[in-house]
């Protein structure tokens, strides 16, 4: 069992954390191009971390625009296992209430305009994507936001959004009352794609800042409503973070680690050397022998 390292992707109103011993950020470059921002790296509780901030520092980047395929890379080349992504998100449940952290196990991607996978043709792969998320990274989070005193939902759908426009009310209602989601977002998608293809372990914390538009009681979505909120989320997935080391173990049963065995249908000989190159740090395990 080598080190484990856990990258966190720092969500809206999460562009840096503190207290990590020999911190530094680090410019990381990658063949899907620049990363969002540098990472800040440095040592928690005995554990490596790694930090970038999804937006980048002064929030510049838009849904769509976000770089996935190059943070999943760069935090892969930094040596990240673990990639624990913080979160903004409405919520369809009146009781995953405004500052509740829920910790989804299904996604619903709506999104539509992004770069989805590492692979393409020169290099076919397919995997699963079935439980998208790593149970025990999940568990692991949900133990360290109780131990700061948030209440966390285990478990639940997250509809990943293209955005940056946010649901009509027709839409949220569809969302909630068909499809059975339980929180909405603009980002996780394709980053939890991404984050399988590259062998991570992947969860997500998606801290509730509203209720979209489809709750009688509450006006629709509003941007201040949600930066206040916003605010308290944030100091609330710091003291999470800062919990982390005691709670990650190395008990996935899911093999998130393996998830391109057999995930690779093009035959060696007529894969693309190029794709294969820039592949190296997300899938040189299965593709270049060692
Ligand atoms: C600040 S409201 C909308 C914005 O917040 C969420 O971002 P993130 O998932 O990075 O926390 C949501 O997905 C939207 O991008
Ligand atoms: N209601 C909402 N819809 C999409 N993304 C969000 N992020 C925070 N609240 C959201």
């Amino acid at each position: 069992m080598g080190e484990q390292v856990l990258a966190v992707i720092g969500g809206s109103g999460l562009y840096e954390i503190e207290g990590l011993g020999g911190a530094g950020w680090q410019e990381v470059t990658t063949p899907w191009g620049a990363p969002s921002d540098a990472i800040l790296t440095g040592e928690l509780g005995g554990l490596r971390l790694a930090f970038l901030p999804r937006h980048g520092r002064g929030h510049v980047h838009a849904p769509t625009d976000i770089p996935y395929r190059a943070n999943i890379d760069a935090l892969k080349q930094l040596g990240a296992t673990h990639v624990l992504s913080v979160s903004a998100c409405g919520s369809f449940r009146e009781e995953m209430g405004p500052g509740h952290f829920v910790i989804p196990d299904q996604f619903i991607d709506r999104t539509v305009n992004r770069e989805k996978s590492f692979f393409s043709g020169g290099c076919v792969a397919h995997v699963s994507m079935a439980h998208p998320t790593c149970r025990a990274l999940g568990a692991a989070a949900a133990a360290a936001a109780r131990a700061a005193g948030v209440t966390v939902h285990e478990g639940g759908t997250y509809l990943a959004m293209e955005g940056p426009q946010f649901s009509s009310l027709a839409e949220s209602r569809m969302y909630r009352d068909h499809w059975g989601c339980d929180v909405v977002g603009m980002t996780n998608m394709p980053e939890a794609k991404l984050a399988r293809e590259a062998e991570l372990h992947y969860a997500t914390v998606a801290m509730v800042t509203d209720y979209d538009s489809w709750h009688p009681d509450h006006g629709e979505v509003d941007v201040t409503e949600i930066i206040r909120t916003l605010t308290a989320n944030s100091a609330n997935a710091r003291e999470m973070i800062a919990r982390m080391p005691g709670e990650l173990t190395s008990d996935c049963a899911q093999s998130c680690d393996r998830a391109l065995d057999n995930a690779v249908l093009t035959a060696p000989e007529r894969r693309d050397p190029d794709l294969v190159a820039r592949l190296e740090t997300v899938a040189g395990r299965v593709l270049t022998p060692r």
